[in-house]
């Protein structure tokens, strides 16, 4: 692919301060402050509402939100679109009709400097066999993965993505985390929202929790799980002390699943001394740490309604 243009390495590449969206009565983003810098992998994540989309349409200036500002590669986010250092999917972004899909991305590719050759284009985001194929006469994975190829024809340095990967089967998944993976190392900037804690887990370098509007964590995935710092202990015991597990010094939380005793603790440490030293055998012993999703649901409303 063409080589990326330079950019300030050390600006910001997205700078939100303050951002406010109001639909009538609803608050849908409330003062979030967020800056993203060249090169990283952010994932947004958040529950159903949370605000997401809000940012990512705010964002790119597809309408003026309600308070705060939004500057992208130092500019306005009309300006920075206009001069082709954008490249966005949307969650119901449309494409041209009664059009090939070749034709549509070399359009839109002659109208930058060096746009990404279609052959390669084509082979990095897998539609290859669809250049010749109708817009109006491809399934939902495809149609994302032409998308998907509309977003990168122009190679910006900055890419915003909402649930890119939604409609797409798992080969199509893996090979879409591959390219972004490739374009993050030539430099480019990913920004994308997700409702698969997985794919954050593996792919993002940052993750940032979103909730009723505002960022409720921001960190690598691995911090964010350690931030609830929760493990889980599993071992078999048919009889619980006489003042109940609970008692057990870290322990917040008791499942059972048959003669399966499960421990939510905050202090592992302390919880494994307690046990062991009560009893002389913990058949099974495991100790878990906690997913991206035991997270995301104890920072989120989500865990709350639990
Ligand atoms: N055009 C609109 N008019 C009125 N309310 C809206 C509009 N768009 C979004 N909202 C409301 O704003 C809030 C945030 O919605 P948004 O789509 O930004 O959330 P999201 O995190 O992207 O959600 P999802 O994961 O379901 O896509 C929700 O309460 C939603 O109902």
């Amino acid at each position: 692919m063409p080589a990326e243009d330079a950019t300030d390495r050390s600006a910001p590449v997205i700078d939100i301060a303050g951002l406010t969206v109001r639909y009538r009565d609803t608050l849908a983003v409330d003062g979030l402050d967020l800056t993203i810098h060249r090169g990283e992998t952010v994932a947004l994540l958040g529950p159903n509402g949370a605000g997401k989309s809000s940012v990512v349409n705010a964002a790119l200036g597809l309408f003026r939100p309600s308070a705060g500002r939004v500057s992208l590669l130092g500019r306005e986010p009309a300006a920075a679109v206009a001069a082709g250092g954008v490249g966005a999917m949307l969650q119901h972004g449309g494409l041209p009709s009664e059009s090939r899909v070749g034709e549509v991305l070399r359009l839109i590719g002659s109208r930058y400097a060096t746009p990404w050759p279609l052959a390669e284009l084509a082979a990095a985001t897998g539609i290859g066999d669809l250049l010749g194929r109708r817009t109006d006469a491809l399934s939902g994975g495809q149609r994302q993965r032409v998308l998907l190829a509309m977003a990168l024809v122009g190679t910006p340095p900055l890419l915003i993505l909402d649930e890119p990967t939604s409609a797409m089967d798992v080969e199509a998944r893996q090979a879409f985390w591959r390219t972004m993976s490739g374009l993050a190392e030539r430099g480019h900037t990913v920004v994308f929202a997700t409702h698969h804690l997985d794919e954050a887990d593996a792919v993002a370098d940052r993750v940032v929790v979103v909730d009723h509007g505002r960022v409720v964590a921001d960190g690598s995935a691995a911090r964010i799980k350690a931030r609830i710092a929760g493990r889980t202990v599993r071992f078999r015991c048919p009889e619980p002390p006489p003042e109940g597990w609970v008692a057990v010094p870290g322990v917040t939380g008791v499942g059972r699943d048959g003669d399966t005793v499960e421990l939510a603790t905050t202090d592992v440490e302390s919880t494994l001394r307690a046990l062991l030293a009560r009893h002389e055998r913990l058949p099974d012993l495991q100790v878990h740490g906690a997913s991206l999703e035991q997270a995301f649901l104890t920072l989120t409303s989500t865990g709350a309604q639990r």
